[in-house]
């Protein structure tokens, strides 16, 4: 007798800009009863991958972390891969899952990871979810190619930072999203409404497409063959990422030093910093998060994640780099001894003293 297919397994994929609230999301989502049983899969630009540590796993499900690369540019059946390894290692350990969350990276182009979703054996795409920063959004969607596929690509926009942007979604930016996306559904990234984000995210894919084809001025025909990432393969030239570490213990004002002078030295080049600090008057790890120009008061994780010892690990993702400006200024504040490297009294007085920065 002929062996049944296994049935494929329901894929959410969260997507969104930078630091747009991705992760806030996934913990809000993961914590309600109806998204027990799921596994997650984290996709973060750069070598460091930090999500794991923030993603809450209260419910039980798997994380899987793809660090080391983008997943839209990865290719090569890699998500499959990751896919497979988060069934396997539910199953080992007896909580099968009942559907998977790809939360991509915030640069990611959305088109090449829906193309390894429609060719999988193992999971089938049940609803493109798109984070909107209201704070960010009008911006980003103005200048990033990446930020515009994914609100094409959404069947549901979740609308975060409502708050931040005086509760009203911007003309510009309203006006933006109704282009990309007008069939998409919109919900408050905050508000309980984590069922009902599901039961309206369910558009056909070949609508989906079809917008994003329009969008970006693509052949519209099966994109699941054909969309790959060097449409768009430009990461590596638009953005940097700079990794900072250090065991030494910072103070407080060290911290708050380095990034309120990263912030206004790089202005507007400035995408996002995200990481973990080992401050010298607490235990637990620091969260430590800026979005653009905007510093997040930062949250303590209960304790160090496993594999982490206590450090400093901060990923700051720029456009444009010349490399070590950064890494200067980070050990200029924590103290790193370096012939060519000024002292944070004098670049709290005149950040423009880190050589090479004034000219960024
Ligand atoms: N005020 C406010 N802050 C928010 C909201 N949603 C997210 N944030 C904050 O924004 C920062 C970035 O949120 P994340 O959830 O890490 O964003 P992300 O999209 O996962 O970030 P990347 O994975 O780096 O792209 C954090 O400091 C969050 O606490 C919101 O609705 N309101």
């Amino acid at each position: 007798m002929k062996e049944e297919a296994p049935e494929k397994l329901p894929v959410i994929l969260l997507t969104g800009f930078l630091g747009a609230g991705k992760t806030t999301f996934l913990n809000r989502l993961l914590a309600d009863p109806a998204f027990s049983g799921s596994g997650v899969i984290v996709n973060e630009f750069g070598d460091v991958s930090l999500d794991g540590s923030l993603v809450e796993t209260a419910a039980g499900g798997a994380v899987l972390e793809m660090a080391g690369g983008c997943l839209c540019c990865a290719g090569g059946g890699a998500l499959e891969q990751t896919l497979a390894d988060l069934i396997e290692a539910a199953k080992v350990r007896g909580r099968p899952l009942t559907r998977v969350v790809v939360e991509t990276s915030g640069m990611a182009d959305p088109l090449p990871i829906l193309g390894e979703i429609g060719l999988s054996s193992l999971g089938r795409l049940e609803a493109v979810l798109t984070v909107v920063d209201l704070a960010h959004g009008e911006r980003t969607l103005a200048e990033f190619e990446e930020a515009r596929r994914q609100v094409a690509v959404a069947d549901c926009l979740l609308l975060s930072k409502s708050e931040l942007a005086g509760g009203m979604i911007g003309n510009d930016l309203e006006a933006v999203l109704k282009h990309l996306a007008p069939q998409a559904a919109r919900q408050s990234a905050d508000a309980d409404v984590l069922s009902s984000v599901m039961a309206v995210a369910h558009h056909s894919e070949h609508l989906r497409l079809d917008v994003v084809a329009s969008v970006s001025g693509e052949a519209g025909h099966d994109h699941h063959h054909h969309v790959n990432c060097h449409s768009l393969h430009r990461h590596r030239d638009t953005y940097a990422t700079t990794v900072l570490q250090t065991e030494r213990p910072l103070a407080p004002m060290a911290l708050q030093g380095f990034l309120e002078v990263l912030v206004g030295t790089l202005g507007d080049r400035l995408l996002r910093v995200k990481g973990l600090a080992h401050l010298t008057n607490e235990d637990r790890p620091l969260i430590v998060q800026a979005v653009q120009g905007m510093v997040h008061s930062g949250e303590y994780l209960a304790k160090w994640p496993a594999g982490i010892g206590p450090q400093t690990a901060l990923v700051v993702i720029t456009q444009g780099h010349r490399a070590g400006e950064i890494e200067n200024l980070f050990g200029a504040f924590t103290g790193e001894i370096a012939a060519d490297r000024p002292d944070a009294a004098a670049l709290t007085d005149n950040p423009l003293a880190v050589p090479g920065f004034s000219s960024f």
